[in-house]
């Protein structure tokens, strides 16, 4: 059901490619912030935006995008407070180089829009910075583990720790890094800000602290002016009139990638995707491909 539906903005996404298969990709927007910064709430807005754009959107997440990412979840999350940063960084990346490789990658190369909860951006701010690893040595580790993939887009909520921190404890129990103390939360944003300043074609600050309806609305903006220019030349208007998707026919976070996704290769990360091509038009800024590393 899910493949047949999201056939027509895939077919639109890869009609673009004019042949060249290295081409073939779909969309990678990544979502950052701190804990309690509104992440999750503001991609279901987003992934209903696309819906009403005509495309398909394909939500996940890090750390447990997979199953076995669940289970490192699980083990990073809860598990002993000893856990040394290392071993805390390797598990990110382990569950980062699996996502990659078995859910993001061949969603991407079917064409689809991949919406991530979280990705390399998170190491290097709370491990590369606030456990003082090193950004560039887990900014590394990272572009191993994932072969280089970035994203097209980041949006970055950015949001003084003490408010995330109690929107968060008003939601669940804290755990394991969310009781770090406030000055790690403050070193975490330092970071996430210091990112946007080194990636500005790529990262999008956006400021957290309104109601959910303004922080969308300032998102809505960013979509609207950097994505859309985009989408209008790949989706047709009849996108409208042939997609009507509610959200139980989308794959949930976790869900494997369409099995007759198409396979990876690394030129197609070369080549970067023609939709990030339009975005770089639509900035009117010089955007860094793959091959230079968004990262
Ligand atoms: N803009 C907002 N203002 C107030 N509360 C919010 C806002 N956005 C989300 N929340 C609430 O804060 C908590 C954490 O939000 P969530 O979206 O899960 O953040 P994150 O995924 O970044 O940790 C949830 O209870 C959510 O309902
Ligand atoms: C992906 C990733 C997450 N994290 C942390 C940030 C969060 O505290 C936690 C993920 O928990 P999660 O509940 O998904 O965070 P939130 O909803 O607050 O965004 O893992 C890292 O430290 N490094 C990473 O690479």
């Amino acid at each position: 059901m899910y493949a047949n539906a999201g056939a027509s903005c895939k077919d639109r996404l890869m009609s673009t490619s004019s042949g060249d298969s290295r081409r073939r990709r779909g969309l990678f927007i990544t979502f950052e912030g701190g804990d309690g910064a509104g992440k999750t709430t503001q991609i279901e807005h987003v992934k209903e935006w696309f819906d009403q754009a005509g495309c398909v959107s394909f939500v996940t997440r890090e750390p447990g995008g997979t199953d076995m990412g669940n289970q490192l979840r699980q083990l990073i999350q809860h598990g002993p407070e000893d856990v040394d940063p290392r071993t805390e960084a390797l598990l990110y990346a382990a569950d980062r180089a699996y996502h990659v490789a078995t859910v993001i990658r061949p969603a991407l190369a079917a064409g689809q829009v991949v919406l991530a909860d979280r990705f390399i951006d998170s190491s290097v701010a709370y491990q590369g910075a606030a456990r003082e690893l090193g950004v560039d040595e887990v900014l590394a580790l990272s572009k191993w583990a994932t072969e280089d993939l970035s994203p097209d887009l980041t949006l970055l909520l950015d949001l003084p720790p003490e408010v995330g921190a109690r929107r968060g404890t008003a939601s669940h129990t804290a755990d394991r890094i969310e009781r770090e103390s406030m000055d790690f939360h403050e070193r975490v944003r330092h970071e996430y800000l210091h990112l946007a300043d080194r990636y500005p074609d790529r990262i999008v600050v956006i400021d957290a602290v309104g109601t959910p309806e303004e922080v969308f609305r300032e998102i809505r903006g960013v979509l609207e002016e950097r994505v859309r220019p985009a989408l209008g030349l790949l989706v047709n208007h009849e996108a409208h009139d042939q997609v009507e998707l509610s959200a139980t026919e989308s794959p949930q976070p976790n869900s494997p990638a369409p099995e007759h996704a198409a396979s990876q290769t690394s030129d197609e990360d070369q080549a970067g995707t023609m939709v990030a091509a339009l975005l770089k038009e639509s900035q009117g800024t010089l955007w860094e491909g793959d091959s230079e590393g968004l990262l």
